[in-house]
């Protein structure tokens, strides 16, 4: 722009409106204004005396100070003069932020600071006059750029906290905030995203508010946050400036927790309706009350479908990118439980004992509680878990079994939580764990009783936030997860030992299922038998027609440590060792079963628990000669399973012998 102040041709054809309340400056202005040939259509001390030469002559330009007498200022006058598209340039002298903040958002053409030069103010005044006349062509080139600099932005390599950032700082110049949020309106799925939001701390400066940071200013707990969000909702594109701000507050509990947490007090919601997971919307919200106007819902309205066309292309990308990786490992995990052989759930017996397990089960399997199910080793916990979980609106989705006595303390959080990239040495790839795996299942986790205390605030978390966070990630992932968990311990005994948590306790024992070990329940014996024979013969291609009456008796007898799973290996060891259709034991069952009354020092030597574990795991690896799997194996010896007893060994610094 070439820029020629002292000699304008059009000068004299301009009429100028001076608004100022110093009438030694005032009058400066007019001489300096006049003599270059521009015609002073009046100088009005307040704004209603602007307004009313205003009706009477309408001015091709006002200068205007900030700060009038009267009850309005001179950013009240400006947002009546931008409404009717007259230019205006401000006077300004120690003006501090926060008010020329709020000045800039009038979109003034320009700003003179007290006290100014004759040529300051004739350049300021051909500036502004070339930016009217020009203002269209100007504003569509900003537009344009706007628009490619979000497309850039969003479009960039990173994460989103990064690139909403970036957004937010392209259209603060445009839309003036000092709190944006940015986010989906329906988020069924937290986990693949979650909203942003930002707090203008100065100029180009921001502070992103995690939901930590937000509680933290707050004041609220995560529950109400929680029941504030679910509740949210918003309507079309709007403005809600003043009173309208305080309407939407009362209504919107969500709303009114950021106005009062960032002192807000208005508010322009842009939704953009995208083919994902429901809208996605951008809330910027404002400490004036009157920051928002129809000029900038405009933009915004422009704006809108190329945003769509972005948000909608990033967010199907992203979820593409996840649910791959989530049907990677799901498959990876299927292909390893069709492996195990695990995926039955036939459920043999009819004990009043085990019937009443069956109620509990179809009492608690449609609700989404937590389910902790205790009972000795080998009772059923496992197929009992898969119950409530194939009777439960969650059975068309996978569920996960996870043993916490088999993992590496080292894994253990991973395994759990998943892991990003580089999070540790040998974390090449970005890993989801279990509990991402399960989302909208279930998860098992057996053997609960062994998480290691470290590592139970965590599950704590998911418990009651249901969110988790992967090991090296900065943000919160939300997850949508039923937990069913088994214990063949004593929680409450684990409890008053210091070994496991009260609070965790007490977020699994929501609904107890107490599994009755086999020797009280010796009704079902019987079927037991039968369901198992018919299983092995089928297996070892032999025909088998039942028990021998001895073999039968001892059954009756004996009082099985291991349950049912003992029960299982028992008769397969026999099927296979029978010459005979009618199935008989080798060696006769022995009851070792001891009466306290009956415990002579000799027999009982008081060993550290520990210790006495070790001794009989060492005992069980040596009669097995130290092979932990398969039949005869020093797991079924100890009657658990065999990624259990690895577990122990690595605990008790129990070297395998190769
Ligand atoms: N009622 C039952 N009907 C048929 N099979 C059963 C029954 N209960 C248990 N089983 C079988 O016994 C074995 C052990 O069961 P499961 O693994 O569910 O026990 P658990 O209590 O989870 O054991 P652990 O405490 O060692 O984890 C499995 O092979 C299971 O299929």
């Amino acid at each position: 722009m070439y820029i020629n102040a002292l000699n304008f041709p059009q000068a004299s054809q301009q009429t100028i409106l001076i608004v100022e309340d110093e009438f030694a400056v005032a009058n400066d202005l007019r001489i300096i204004l006049e003599k270059a040939g521009y015609i002073v259509s009046g100088i009005a001390f307040t704004v209603e005396r602007a307004l009313e030469i205003n009706s009477q002559q309408r001015p091709d330009l006002v200068l205007l100070d900030i700060h009038l007498k009267g009850g309005q200022s001179g950013i009240d006058l400006a947002r009546q003069l931008s409404k009717e598209d007259i230019p205006f340039v401000y006077l300004s002298a120690n003006t501090n932020a926060s008010i020329l903040e709020q000045a800039k958002t009038t979109n003034p053409y320009g700003f003179l600071v007290k006290p100014f030069r004759e040529k300051d103010v004739l350049v300021a005044l051909e500036i502004a006059q070339y930016r009217h006349a020009h203002r269209i062509e100007l504003q569509i080139r900003q537009e344009q750029a706007l628009q490619i600099g979000l497309t850039n932005a969003l479009s960039a390599y990173g994460d989103w906290e990064n690139r909403l950032l970036n957004v937010a700082r392209l259209l603060e110049p445009h839309i003036p905030f000092e709190y944006i949020m940015m986010g989906l309106e329906k988020q069924k799925e937290l986990t693949v995203f979650r909203p942003y939001s930002f707090f203008r701390t100065g100029p180009e400066e921001y502070q992103t508010i995690s939901m930590d940071t937000f509680l933290q200013m707050s004041g609220l707990t995560a529950e109400k946050l929680q029941q504030f969000w679910s509740q949210n909702q918003y309507g079309q594109l709007r403005i809600y400036n003043g009173e309208d701000f305080e309407v939407i507050c009362g209504k919107n509990s969500m709303m009114q927790a950021i106005a009062r947490t960032f002192r807000l007090r208005s508010n322009l919601i842009v939704p953009l309706p995208t083919t994902q997971n429901g809208d996605f919307y951008l809330s910027f919200f404002s400490r004036q009350p009157d920051t928002y106007l129809p000029e900038h819902l405009a933009l915004l309205q422009r704006l809108q479908p190329s945003l769509i066309l972005t948000f909608d292309r990033l967010l199907a990308f992203d979820k593409i990118e996840r649910l791959s990786e989530q049907l990677r490992q799901e498959n990876t995990y299927l292909q390893e439980e069709v492996k195990t052989g695990a995926n039955f759930e036939e459920i043999i017996g009819d004990s009043p004992a085990l019937l009443n397990v069956f109620r509990s089960v179809e009492q608690v399997a449609p609700t989404d509680y937590t389910v902790l199910i205790q009972g000795e080793t080998g009772t059923g916990k496992e197929l009992i878990a898969r119950a409530v979980h194939n009777r439960s609106r969650r059975k068309n989705k996978v569920l996960i079994k996870l043993n916490c006595a088999a993992l590496a303390a080292n894994l253990i959080e991973s395994e759990l939580f998943g892991h990003e990239k580089g999070a540790f040495t040998g974390a090449h790839e970005q890993r989801i764990g279990k509990f991402e795996l399960a989302n909208g299942g279930t998860i098992f986790l057996d053997e609960i009783g062994e998480l290691p205390l470290e590592l139970q605030p965590k599950l704590l978390r998911v418990l009651q936030e249901k969110e988790i966070e992967r090991v090296g990630g900065k943000k919160p992932i939300f997850c949508d997860v039923r937990i069913i968990a088994a214990t063949n311990r004593n929680l409450e005994q684990e409890v008053a030992a210091g070994h496991f948590r009260l609070d965790l306790f007490y977020r699994l024992n929501v609904f107890l299922i107490n599994l009755p070990p086999l020797r009280e329940r010796k009704e079902d014996l019987i079927s037991l038998s039968n369901f198992f024979l018919q299983k092995i013969a089928k297996k070892l291609g032999k025909k088998l027609t039942g028990l021998s009456a001895d073999s039968w008796q001892q059954m009756q007898k004996y009082h099985w440590p291991g349950n049912i799973r003992e029960l299982e290996h028992l008769l397969e060891r026999a099927s296979i060792m029978s010459q005979t259709p009618e199935v008989s034991f080798v060696e006769p069952l022995v009851v070792n079963s001891i009466s306290t009354s009956s415990v002579t020092n000799a027999v009982l030597e008081v060993k550290p628990f520990y210790q006495a574990e070790r001794d009989n795991i060492l005992a069980a690896l040596k009669r097995s000669d130290f092979r932990i799997r398969g039949k005869g194996g020093a797991a079924e010896l100890l009657h658990i399973k065999p990624t259990t007893l690895e577990a122990k060994m690595v605990r008790l610094n129990i070297k395998r012998l190769h």
